[in-house]
C-alpha cells in the first residue's frame, strides 16, 4: 500500500477529494491505490519512506519527526546540498537518525514524465546490498527501470551538482552565448562534479551514470527543468517565479563554500554562487572563466 503524506491538512484533504494536486502536478490523477493523509502518525506504519521535498527542508523535517522515522528506510528523492551542514539528504539522515537506513533515488526524470508513465531510467543507491535489491525491485515499474548502486555519496552528489551547472547553462543560452558555449559548460561542469565527488570518496563510475552524466544532460538541455529555466530568465534579464523550487541556487552557495574550504577547483560553480550573491554579473562571470590560465584538459 502507498500513502502520500502531505504536511498541510488542507492540501491532503483537497488531494483526497479531487485525486489531484492542482498546484504541484496538475492534470495527473492519483492512482486509486494511493491513500492521502496529513497525519504524522501514519509515518510510523511505513517500512519505506520517500522524502520528496526541497533539500533545504529535509533536516528540519527529519529532526521534527525523529521518533517516527528512526528505524525506517528513508529514500531521499531531493537533489541539493544543505546550506548549513553541507551534506546531502542521505548524509543528513545518516547523521540525525542512526537507526534509519539512508537511500537515494535519483537520475534524469521530470515528475510529469514519470506520472504520465513515460519510460524512465533512474539510479537507486543504498549501501546495504539486500535493502538496495528490495528497493530496486519494489520501486521499479514496467515504465520505470531502476539501476542499483551502493555508492550513496556519488549518486547524491551527481543529482545535486548538476542543478548548479544547469543554471549556468540556462544563463548561457538566455544571454545568447550559444550552444557551443553550453556544451563547454556542461563538459567542464562535469569535470567539477567529478572532482568534488572524488574528493568525497565517490566512485567515478557513478558520476558517469544516470545520476551524474544522465541527469546533467537532461537538466542542462530541457526547458522543462526549473534550474535551466531559472538560468534562462537570468541570462535574458527576465523575472522568474520566486515560489518555484530551484535547488541549484542554494546548492551553488553550499558547494562554493565547500570548494573553498576544501581547496577544490570548481570555477563554474563558484561563479554561479557569485552571480547568485550579486557579487558579479553574468558577462563578468564569463570573462573570468575565459581568462583563466590555459591548462591541460
Ligand atoms: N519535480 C521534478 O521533476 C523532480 C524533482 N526532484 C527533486 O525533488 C525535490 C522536491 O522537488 P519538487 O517536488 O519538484 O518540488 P515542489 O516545490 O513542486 O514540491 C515540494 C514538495 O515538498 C513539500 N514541502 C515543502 N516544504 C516542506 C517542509 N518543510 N516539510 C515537508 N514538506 C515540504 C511541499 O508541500 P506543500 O505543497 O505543502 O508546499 C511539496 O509537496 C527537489 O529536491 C527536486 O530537485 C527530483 C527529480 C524530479
Ligand atoms: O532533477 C530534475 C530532472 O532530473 C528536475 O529538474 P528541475 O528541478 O531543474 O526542474
Amino acid at each position: 500500500a502507498v500513502t502520500l503524506w502531505a504536511r498541510s491538512p488542507d492540501t491532503a484533504a483537497e488531494m483526497a477529494k479531487t485525486r489531484e494536486n492542482k498546484e504541484r502536478l496538475p492534470g495527473i490523477e492519483l492512482p486509486e491505490s494511493v491513500t492521502v493523509t496529513s497525519d504524522p502518525e501514519e509515518l510510523l506504519k511505513a517500512d519505506t519512506i520517500l522524502l520528496s521535498m526541497p533539500a533545504q527542508t529535509v533536516r528540519a523535517f527529519v529532526e521534527s519527526h525523529r521518533d517516527r522515522l528512526d528505524g525506517t528506510t528513508l529514500v531521499a528523492c531531493c537533489k541539493g546540498i544543505d546550506l548549513e551542514t553541507l551534506t546531502g539528504a542521505a548524509g543528513t539522515v545518516a547523521e540525525s537518525l542512526p537507526g534509519a537506513v539512508p537511500a537515494v533515488l535519483t537520475g534524469p526524470s521530470f515528475a510529469a514524465d514519470i506520472a504520465r508513465g513515460l519510460p524512465t531510467a533512474l539510479t537507486l543507491a543504498c549501501a546495504r546490498p539486500e535493502e538496495a535489491i528490495r528497493l530496486q525491485e519494489s520501486l521499479s515499474t514496467p515504465c520505470l527501470r531502476l539501476y542499483r548502486t551502493s555508492d550513496v555519496v556519488g549518486a547524491e552528489l551527481g543529482g545535486a551538482l548538476k542543478n548548479v551547472i544547469a543554471i549556468a547553462c540556462g544563463a548561457c543560452i538566455g544571454k545568447g552565448y550559444g550552444v557551443s558555449a553550453r556544451a563547454a559548460l556542461m563538459t567542464r561542469g562535469f569535470a567539477e562534479m567529478q572532482r568534488l565527488a572524488a574528493h568525497r570518496g565517490a566512485d567515478p563510475v557513478t558520476l558517469m551514470g544516470l545520476s551524474g552524466f544522465g541527469d546533467l544532460t537532461l537538466t542542462c538541455t530541457s526547458d522543462m527543468s526549473r534550474n535551466y529555466r531559472f538560468g534562462l530568465a537570468w541570462g535574458a534579464g527576465e523575472d522568474f517565479d520566486t515560489s518555484a523550487t530551484v535547488e541549484g541556487v542554494k546548492t551553488a552557495q553550499a558547494v562554493a563554500r565547500l570548494s573553498r574550504e576544501q581547496g577544490i577547483d570548481m570555477p563554474i560553480t563558484r561563479l554561479v554562487a557569485d552571480v547568485v550573491d550579486g557579487e558579479i554579473d553574468i558577462s563578468d562571470a564569463l570573462g573570468q572563466l575565459l581568462s583563466r590560465p590555459l591548462k591541460e584538459e
